[in-house]
Order: structure tokens, then C-alpha cells, then sequence
């Protein structure tokens, strides 16, 4: 039977992903991430690794796992990448318990103790700070206390990278949120040197990933992921992400491979035809190199 209660975990106003069947043996489904979701799933995982060199000899990678189906993923494909011989590095699989309710840390274990992922949980007071600190908009600031715990472990435990579950999706919808909110041309790199972390580098190894893929091989799975376990701003704050998302879909009705487009326009910026840019902080005007 599936334990419809899980669904009630969830933040109020999230997507609830409901699997299709009950959990399937752990075999069954390390198996179909290399089988049945080879070309959208496997295949994409080591193209982005390849392509943006996103692992070299050496590394030391610690993991972070939410617990939301896109990390459950990611730990699940470091694993089968160390089994299928590339043992060039190391992995430490962490998790922060940012203030969790009970029920969702006790579905973070159960999940990754039957996916058999050796994760690391550690407390951290992150929502009750974020809210004090930050009243109704909390969602800024407990991301950076989020992002700043996570690197902290990743160096305590002695790693060079911290691995991030984002995914093709968060990339293109970034892309659109700073350009349509923000007015400004930015997207999310498949990996950038941490600023106040010495000598640590963020990856996003589900780059290439698109989300319905994931979605698809997790309720194939059975499993439960956690979905969107925000005890916070929950439905109280309008997301423009999900807007965005609707956005897209809305637009891929009118326009052949839109979702790759927005892609491929971070890839392919073309210098002559852009008003003003900026690098290292300092802002740079077409003008400024019109008649040289
Ligand atoms: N509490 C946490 N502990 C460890 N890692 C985390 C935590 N929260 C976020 N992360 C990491 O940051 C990534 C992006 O976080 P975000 O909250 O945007 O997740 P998401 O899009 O819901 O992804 P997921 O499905 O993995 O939760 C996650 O995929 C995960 O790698």
C-alpha cells in the first residue's frame, strides 16, 4: 500500500509528486538509471561532467542531499559512476537539517536509507535564523544560510567540490527570471569557484537534465521525495519561479524547442551586438570600444 499520509508532508501550495507504483527493489532501480533512462538521464549526467570538467583526479565531493527528488537522483548517479569505474574520486553524501519538521527528516532517512545512500545529516538553524532575521521575505536569505552551510560541511569534512542537485530546468528558468525580473542577461554556471570558501568549487552535475525525466524516474521508483519542505515561507510568498515554468511550457505550444533556445542563448552571446556587460564588478559600455 502507498502511504498516502506522506503526501500531507509537504509544504502547503507545493507539487506533490505522487508515485506511480509502490517502491520498487533497489536493484530494479539503480538498473533503469543506466537502462531505461540511459539517453535522458545517463548519457546527459556524463556529457555535462565531460563537457564542463566538472571532475578531476583527486576530488573530494561532498554531495548535498535535500532530500527532493533532483539530489536523490545525483547521489544515486555518483554511485553508479563510481561502480561503473571511474574511481578517480571521492564522495561524502551530506544532508542539512535546516529545522525540518520531524516527519520530513524521518522521510529523508528513510529514503536514503533504502536507496542505500550512506548520507551524513547535520543540524543547522537555518529557517528560525532566516525568519527572525529576514520576516517576511525569508527566502533570500535562508538560500545564502543554506548555501554557506552547505560549503562549510563540504570543508570540514576535507572537500574540494560541493555538488548541487540544479537541474536543465532551474538553468533555462534563471535565465528567464533575470531576464524578464531582473533586466539583466545572467543564467546559472555549471560550476563556479566558492567566494568566501577557499579553494572550493559549487558543481551542478544535473546540468543537461531536464526536470521531467527525473520526475518520471522517481515516481517510477516509488519513492517519496521531499517536496519542497519549507516550514517558512511556504505558501506565503508567490514564487516567480513557478510562473516562469508555466511560462515556458505555455511558450514551447508556439515555439519549436524554446526550452532550447533560452539554453543555447547563454552559449551563444554575441559581443558585437550587446549595449554594455559587466566582469569583476566593473561595468563596460559598448562605446567604450566603439572606435578602437
Ligand atoms: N537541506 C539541504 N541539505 C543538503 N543539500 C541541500 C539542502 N537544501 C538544498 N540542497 C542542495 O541544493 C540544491 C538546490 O536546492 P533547492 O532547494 O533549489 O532544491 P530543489 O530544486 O527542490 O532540488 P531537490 O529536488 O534536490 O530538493 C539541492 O538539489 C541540493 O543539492
Amino acid at each position: 500500500m502507498l502511504d498516502k499520509d506522506k503526501s500531507n508532508i509537504a509544504g502547503e501550495g507545493c507539487e506533490v509528486l505522487v508515485p506511480f507504483n509502490e517502491r520498487k527493489p533497489l536493484a530494479d532501480i539503480e538498473r533503469s538509471i543506466i537502462k531505461t533512462y540511459r539517453k535522458h538521464i545517463w548519457s546527459k549526467f556524463i556529457k555535462a561532467i565531460k563537457e564542463y570538467e566538472l571532475i578531476q583526479d583527486g576530488d573530494k565531493i561532498a554531495v548535498a542531499i535535500s532530500g527532493g527528488k533532483d539530489s536523490l537522483l545525483m547521489a544515486k548517479l555518483f554511485q553508479e559512476l563510481y561502480k561503473n569505474g571511474n574511481q578517480n574520486f571521492e564522495v561524502q553524501f551530506i544532508a542539512m537539517d535546516p529545522g525540518y519538521h520531524p516527519d520530513i527528516r524521518e522521510l529523508l532517512e528513510d529514503n536514503c536509507k533504502y536507496l542505500n545512500i550512506p548520507v551524513q545529516i547535520y543540524e543547522a538553524d537555518v529557517f528560525k535564523v532566516a525568519q527572525k532575521m529576514a520576516g517576511d521575505y525569508p527566502c533570500y536569505m535562508c538560500a545564502r544560510m543554506r548555501r554557506g552551510a552547505l560549503y562549510g560541511k563540504a570543508k570540514e569534512l576535507g572537500c574540494n567540490k560541493l555538488a548541487l542537485g540544479h537541474h536543465f530546468n532551474d538553468v533555462i528558468e534563471t535565465t528567464m527570471l533575470n531576464l524578464l525580473c531582473a533586466g539583466s542577461f545572467k543564467t546559472m554556471l555549471p560550476k563556479l569557484k566558492a567566494q568566501n570558501f577557499e579553494n572550493m568549487e559549487l558543481i551542478r552535475p544535473l546540468y543537461l537534465i531536464e526536470e521531467k525525466y527525473i520526475q518520471r524516474f522517481i515516481q517510477n521508483s516509488g519513492i517519496w521525495p521531499l517536496n519542497c519542505a519549507c516550514m517558512v515561507a511556504a505558501k506565503r510568498i508567490g514564487n516567480k519561479r513557478y510562473e516562469i515554468k508555466d511560462l515556458i511550457e505555455n511558450l514551447k505550444g508556439t515555439f519549436t524547442n524554446v526550452d532550447m533556445s533560452i539554453f543555447r542563448a547563454a552559449e551563444n552571446v554575441n559581443m558585437e551586438a550587446i549595449l554594455g556587460w559587466q566582469k569583476d564588478g566593473k561595468k563596460t559600455s559598448f562605446l567604450d570600444e566603439y572606435d578602437q
